[in-house]
């Protein structure tokens, strides 16, 4: 190894010798920068050698002028019984011996001066104090790129003279410092994005604070679908599983608990259970900080537009060169040969769009950022174009077209409906066993304040406040007076929770299930009527709780129902049958407003809308109805509404050949929705999904276009999902509809209009190189034309902003083609007048026309093309600049540009026989054109 390290830098410095002998010739400023050259090269070797030496521990070649020093930076604090090295390799190399020795998690916890049930003091003295001595949970990244990292691709523009130079010049510019911001924004978004609310406790209150405010010793509150926001130590809890993909990149998912596993890292997510940690350690201390500063974002992504485009940029050119080809067999001589490579790059200039790929870019990033400021945050470019496709939204019920602010409305002890205080005491108390040992949530109430603070997913916390403000629940009291055995958590698969516990001291197993009604009462054989007596659960009985459910869910509510049993014999498992039902609870959850009519203008606009809810089926039928996804007519429809359960259990065919007719699936389990967007695909359809559960995950990873909820959603689902709706209101999934169409209309319209050009470019240079042996529009003249007016002219057309009449149309769908034969039409047509005018004059101030075409280019079909003008003040201000490049182009760079001076005379022709392609465009939009894609005439067969 040693000999390895010493070989290296051996070869290094023969190398620098070589470079030492300095040829004589050199002039002295040349020498200066071979030295300086030579001083750089140097410093890095030797640097190299170093690291090299580092990186093999312990081998340092003594020849090197190196000193190590070990910094040893031991700034403990005499607070503290623990410091920040013992806790970083605790975690970090799941030492488990040394958690053994501090006394297990409950050592740990002491050590660290906090409480598993109180957490730390919130006193701003001792946060500060944790944040100095163990540091804070914040994470430094890679800088940004400066802007000079995307000035790149000079040396590919490199066509012809120095002339060129600005042409290009200008289009580097412009193309770096449109990445260079859409680079910035991704920064900022990633800065919104990873600032997460997590739940701690502090001084006994749980209560949200952001991911950067975690310090050392904090109890963290876990649950499904979190995020774990520092290294840490499980400490209570139960059935806790952790996915650690994001770290060790397997996906199986790893127990947590107190006799097992106890470690849970920085960045891997719940996935089962729930549970509370202590944090050990934070930010850059976590294998996931250290992780982080490594990854800088990749924002060359290429979106599907965008491969497209650069196909079709490269076949184009392909078709430049083949005619070119042809020319030179015509051409015999050797010094037609500088001619030629001249005509040769010239055509090839015509034939590439070059502003298209740029183009796509420019418009994806303005509306991105337009998109910030109507409340959808773009996580992934290409969603904003295929969003434009869209032909199904598949949403899910709670939270998204609900407010998921719950509250519990009605309520049945036994088959009585009503007031608590006719029931007797006995149920009455079962109910705060139930209630309080059978949750994730919790309930604070502060010393001097009489208002009791719920925190838990939104289910739990209604229950919750019931319970205590209807049942009179001590929580704490009931809490201490029991132990529990075995927890299993709840999660959307069963759609129940259920706990076994023994009272302190006491004998006797008791189990509490609660969960979706239906579920739990076929769980049961006997039930408790309100004055606290068991009865068995008859057919008649069980027909009449089933009445209940229905009519409490027809009112829209949710129906949680409660369950128990009793058992002397020591269980390890708790009982699913044979229970005892308690009651049952209806939970109103209101439709937020706006949602029917964002519901209306996507169904409008040709998108379907289905419900996919983990939801009983008549509450979803109920909300369904009232968001007005189910009409009248489909309620006549039997297969409109199903349970998830039952489109499990179809075949593949049938599920094919049903599933475009389902409007409603009640009670799915994660893989139900993810099969349904699945199912959609294959037959074709572009599947968006929005959802904020963890349960919602599979689908959003698997939909064309994932929305997920910002406020609501959980970490899990967010990162699943391609734009996030920060305002959790389906009505901005409209809006991201017709951003989307948008974007991909103003792509079209570029298209058109840069093909225009391309088109009659190519034409006429082809023409005059077959008849005359020379091309009329030299290379300066046409990259002027590609690159300025083209670049101008894209940023003009990308911020067009989206109209409503972008919702009255037919979604485009998978397959329908970039050009379309509207496009064709237009395009041609303009080409042909162009080419036509051009052939007859042969002067060259023929990019006036784009200045016109590019108003025909603002619509693709209206016959009005100022319509909404005067709103784009940003169009208007382009065509000014393009038009005065282009004056001062023709008048005074003449030599450079090689074009012609023309007097107020020609001017004036030039502009009337340009101003001619608005009635031309207007004639040729009233031209009716097939509906069949032309090329399909041709039988061209589709390669991708
Ligand atoms: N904390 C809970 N404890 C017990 N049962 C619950 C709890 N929360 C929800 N449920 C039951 O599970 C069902 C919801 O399951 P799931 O999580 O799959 O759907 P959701 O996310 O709430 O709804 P959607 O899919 O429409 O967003 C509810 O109808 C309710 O009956
Ligand atoms: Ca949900």
């Amino acid at each position: 190894m040693r000999r390895n390290v010493s070989d290296h830098a051996e070869k290094k410095v023969v190398g620098v010798e070589a470079l030492l002998q300095l040829p004589k010739t050199l002039s002295k400023p040349n020498k200066k920068w071979q030295l300086a050259f030579i001083k750089i090269y140097c410093s890095r070797t030797l640097l190299n050698c170093a690291k090299h030496a580092v990186r093999k521990q312990g081998l340092f070649p003594r020849s090197l002028s190196y000193t190590a020093i070990d910094l040893d930076h031991h700034q403990e604090d005499e607070h503290f019984k623990i410091d920040t090295e013992t806790l970083n390799d605790l975690v970090k190399n799941k030492n488990q011996e040394k958690l053994e020795s501090l006394g297990g998690p409950n050592g740990l916890v002491s050590a660290l001066k906090t409480n598993t049930r109180l957490g730390i003091n919130e006193e701003t003295e001792e946060i500060e104090r944790r944040r100095l001595t163990f540091g804070s949970n914040t994470y430094t990244r890679q800088p940004s790129k400066s802007l000079f990292y995307f000035v790149h691709g000079l040396k590919e523009g490199w066509y012809d003279g120095g002339s060129i130079y600005v042409a290009v010049f200008l289009v580097v510019a412009v193309s770096a410092v449109s990445n260079f911001r859409q680079n910035r924004q991704f920064d900022k978004l990633s800065k919104v994005s990873s600032n997460i609310k997590i739940d701690v406790v502090r001084n006994g209150r749980r209560q949200e604070i952001s991911i950067f405010d975690i310090v050392v010793g904090d109890i963290v509150c876990l649950n499904i679908g979190d995020q774990v926001p520092a290294d840490g130590v499980f400490v209570e809890g139960h059935s806790l599983h952790v996915d650690e993909s994001s770290m060790t990149g397997e996906s199986d998912h790893v127990e947590v608990s107190l006799t097992g596993n106890t470690f849970l890292f920085s960045g891997t997510k719940i996935a089962d259970g729930f549970g509370k940690m202590t944090v050990t350690s934070v930010g850059m201390n976590t294998a996931w900080g250290q992780m982080m500063s490594h990854i800088s974002r990749d924002t060359n992504e290429q979106t599907p537009l965008q491969t497209r485009l650069n196909k079709l940029t490269s076949s184009i050119g392909k078709v430049g060169l083949l005619y070119n080809g042809k020319k030179t067999k015509s051409d015999e001589i050797v010094n037609a040969v500088v001619e030629m490579v001249a005509a040769a790059v010239t055509i090839i200039v015509v034939a590439i769009p070059e502003g298209l790929p740029l183009a796509v870019t420019l418009t994806l990033a303005y509306s991105m950022k337009r998109m910030m400021k109507d409340q959808a945050m773009v996580r992934k470019l290409s969603a904003c174009e295929t969003m434009g496709s869209a032909t199904v939204i598949c949403t899910d019920k709670t939270g998204t077209l609900t407010l998921n602010q719950m509250k519990v409305t009605d309520f049945w002890f036994g088959l009585e409906s009503g007031k608590a205080s006719s029931v007797s005491q006995k149920v009455v108390e079962m109910f705060h066993q139930g209630v309080a040992m059978n949750t994730t949530g919790s309930v604070f109430k502060a010393k001097s304040g009489t208002e009791y603070e719920f925190s838990g997913s939104p289910t739990e916390k209604a229950i919750l406040s019931w319970a205590v403000e209807e049942l009179k629940m001590d929580m704490e009291e009931v809490i201490e007076q029991h132990d529990v055995v075995h927890v299993e958590a709840f999660n959307s698969e069963k759609k129940r929770s259920g706990v076994l516990m023994k009272k302190k001291n006491g004998q006797i197993n008791v189990v509490h299930w609660k969960g979706a009604a239906e579920k739990i009462l076929a769980m049961c054989s006997t039930f408790y009527d309100g004055s606290g007596v068991v009865r068995e659960m008859k057919e008649d009985d069980m027909i009449q709780f089933e009445k209940i459910i229905q009519s409490m869910a027809a009112k829209s509510l949710r129906c949680i129902a409660f369950a128990y049993s009793e058992d002397n014999e020591d269980i390890k498992k708790l009982k699913e049958e044979n229970l005892s039902l308690l009651g049952i609870v209806g939970i109103k959850d209101p439709c937020r407003p706006g949602v029917k009519k964002a519901v209306e203008d996507c169904q409008f606009a040709g998108v379907n809308i289905k419900m996919i809810t983990g939801d009983n089926i008549f509450t979803a039928r109920a909300i369904a109805v009232e968001c007005g996804i189910l009409t009248s007519e489909d309620e006549m429809n039997s297969e409109a509404v199903l349970e998830g359960e039952e489109f499990r259990n179809y075949s593949q065919e049938e599920r094919l050949k049903k599933v475009e007719r389902i409007k409603v699936m009640a009670r799915s389990s994660p893989f139900d929705k993810f099969l349904m967007v699945k199912c959609l695909k294959e037959l074709g359809h572009v599947v968006a999904v929005t959802g904020d559960g963890t349960n919602d995950a599979p689908a959003l990873k698997e939909a064309d276009i994932g929305l997920s909820m910002g406020i609501q959603g959980t970490e899990v689902a967010k990162e699943s999902s391609d734009i996030v709706i920060l305002d959790d209101n389906f009505a901005s999934v409209a809006t991201v509809l017709k951003w989307g169409r948008c974007v991909y209309n103003n792509i079209q319209k570029f298209i058109q209009f840069q093909l225009t050009v391309n088109v009659a470019a190519l034409v006429i240079n082809f023409v005059a190189a077959v008849s005359a042996g020379e091309v009329p529009l030299t290379a300066v003249q046409l990259l002027w034309v590609n690159l300025i007016m083209d670049t101008l002219g894209a940023l003009a057309l990308a911020t067009e902003k989206p109209t409503n009449d972008l919702m009255n149309k037919k979604p485009i769908g998978r397959v329908s083609p970039l050009i379309t034969n509207i496009m064709w039409r237009n395009l041609l047509a303009q080409a042909f007048y162009q080419i036509s005018v051009l052939l007859v004059l042969q002067f060259r101030g023929r990019s006036i026309f784009d200045v016109f075409n590019e108003f025909n280019a603002r619509s693709l079909e209206k016959k009005n093309v100022f319509k909404g003008l005067h709103k784009n003040r940003l169009f208007i201000g382009i065509i000014v600049v393009t038009v005065v490049l282009q004056v001062v182009m023709v008048e005074f760079l003449k030599k450079f540009a090689d074009t012609e001076r023309l007097n107020w005379g020609q001017w004036g022709v030039c502009i009337a026989i340009a101003a001619v392609s608005w009635p031309i465009g207007w004639l040729v939009k009233s031209v009716p054109v097939p509906e069949r894609h032309f090329f399909s005439y041709l039988k061209w067969k589709k390669r991708s």
